[in-house]
């Protein structure tokens, strides 16, 4: 199968329970709940999207992907190669070729979706993003990481699926520092009333790396 990426980049996990750890990001481009389009947001099924994942480069199989995302852990350093594999969402081209292409290079991989997709078997870390208004089809997983504050969503709902971690994230509102710091304060202050619940900051844009 041909896979559709926007971008392939090594950094550090910004986010969740492996926040700091180096680790290959795989963008997939395309999302079953926005078109992309800044004209079709505001009636998107998810609105408040972070990420550019329009256009890209094909690959022409897993072998060839797979190939190029190795290439881009360091040599010599040591550590276990992980990949992060994200969009767009991955449920719409992640299969079971690209798992057993990566893991052949060695590598450890870990999968952001919104959860409304099943995923195929194999993936070593699973993390649910919901969204409201949508029905997961992943309802176990290392982590649930809600965006928050979202109207329509209970993140008690989520307490009675078997995940290892439960996070709230910020939702980020480029350009709005009064929204930022009320859902940095909403997170705070359901942590503190919730405490099965961790805060998760995207500490890469606190950082200013990618
Ligand atoms: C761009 S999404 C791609 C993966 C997948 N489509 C998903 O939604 O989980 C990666 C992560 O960024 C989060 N995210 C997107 N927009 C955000 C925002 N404005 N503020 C905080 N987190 C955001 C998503 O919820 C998800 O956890
Ligand atoms: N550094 C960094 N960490 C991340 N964790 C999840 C991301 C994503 O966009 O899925 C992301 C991202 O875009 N950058
Ligand atoms: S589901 Fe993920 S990629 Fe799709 S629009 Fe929402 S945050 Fe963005
Ligand atoms: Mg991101």
């Amino acid at each position: 199968m041909a896979y559709k990426v926007k971008e392939l980049f090594y950094t550090l996990q910004g986010e969740g329970g492996q926040a700091g750890r180096a680790a290959i990001f795989l963008r997939f481009a395309g999302c079953n709940l926005w078109s992309g389009r800044e004209a079709d947001r505001a009636t998107a099924q998810c609105p408040f999207c972070d990420t550019d994942f329009v256009g890209g480069d094909k690959y022409a199989d897993a072998d060839a992907l797979a190939g190029a995302v190795a290439a881009l852990w360091p040599k010599g350093g040591g550590g276990q190669p992980l990949v992060v594999i994200t969009g767009g969402e991955p449920g719409l081209q992640l299969d079971e070729a690209l798992i057993q292409a990566l893991h052949f290079w060695g590598l450890e991989i870990a999968v952001e979706t919104n959860g409304t997709i099943s995923l195929p078997p194999g993936i070593d870390w699973v993390c649910v993003s919901p969204k409201a208004g949508q029905d997961l089809e992943t309802v176990a997983g290392d982590e649930i990481k809600l965006v928050w504050p979202q109207d329509g969503i209970d993140p008690t709902r989520f307490e009675k699926m078997p995940f290892r971690h439960y996070f709230l994230q910020p939702k980020d509102v480029p350009g709005d520092s009064a929204a930022q710091a009320a859902h940095l304060q909403a997170c705070v202050a359901y942590c503190l009333t919730h405490p099965r619940w961790r805060l998760s900051l995207q500490t890469h844009k606190i950082l200013g790396i990618p």
